[in-house]
């Protein structure tokens, strides 16, 4: 589906069914938990990197969640961006917890990867408008480096829901993508269905 065709169907569950977009995103969160507990079982630390949208906002109901299941938890984020809406919500729920630690991005370079700490990347997800760049292009770069398990939120960073990304751009390698509602149209994109992993 492309990204338009995806924001309708969003749209439409919205306005037929009583479900507000805060809900949404909690079912999704949920749906990607259960997942990752169950497929998960061996490994205790997440760090999880959530951008300034919904899929950041993913990131931080995720990481509540995980947390809530006894999982340990380290954030990253630009804590000064502009959240959207409903991220703004999930960050603010988040900062009430206090056994999960929250960072900025540039504090990764300092963090210790346990080699068995999984990478969840909730960076950018339907609404990446340009290949990353700057920041964005070094962090992503930086954690394609490290040997843990990565698993992205309903899209790798960097990759395009329903355009090819141009040679060369910078993808989160995912090892697994958990993926809302159906099969993206960049999924089938030959030249880029290695990044998306499982
Ligand atoms: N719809 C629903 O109800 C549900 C949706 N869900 C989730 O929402 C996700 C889509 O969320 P989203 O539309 O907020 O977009 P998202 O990918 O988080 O990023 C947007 C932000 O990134 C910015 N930006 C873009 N490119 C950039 C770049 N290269 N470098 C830097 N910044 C860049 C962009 O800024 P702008 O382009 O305006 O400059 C904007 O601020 C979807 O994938 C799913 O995970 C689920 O919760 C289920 C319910
Ligand atoms: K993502």
């Amino acid at each position: 589906m492309t990204a338009e065709q995806i924001k309708k169907g969003d749209r439409y569950t919205i306005e037929h069914e009583p479900v507000f977009s805060i809900q949404l995103m909690e079912r999704a969160a949920e749906a990607c938990v259960t997942w990752i507990s169950e497929n998960c079982k061996n490994h205790r630390n997440f760090a999880i990197f959530c951008g300034n949208g919904n899929n950041g906002g993913d990131g931080f109901a995720i990481a509540r969640m995980l947390y809530q299941k006894g999982f340990d938890i380290d954030v990253f984020t630009n804590s000064k961006a502009k959240f959207s809406s409903d991220a703004q919500i999930n960050f603010r729920e988040l900062k009430e917890i206090s056994g999960i630690s929250i960072k900025e991005f540039k504090e990764v370079r300092d963090y210790r990867f346990d080699s068995r700490t999984v990478i969840i990347d909730a960076l950018f997800g339907t609404g990446l408008s340009r290949p990353l760049e700057d920041e964005f292009k070094e962090l992503v770069e930086f954690l394609n480096n490290t040997h843990n398990i990565k698993i992205s939120i309903d899209l790798p960073s960097g990759l395009f829901a329903d355009a090819v990304s141009p040679e060369g751009a910078v993808i989160f390698k995912a090892d697994y993508t958990l993926s809302f509602q159906l099969w993206k149209k960049t999924f089938f994109i030959r030249r880029q269905e290695n990044m998306r992993g499982k």
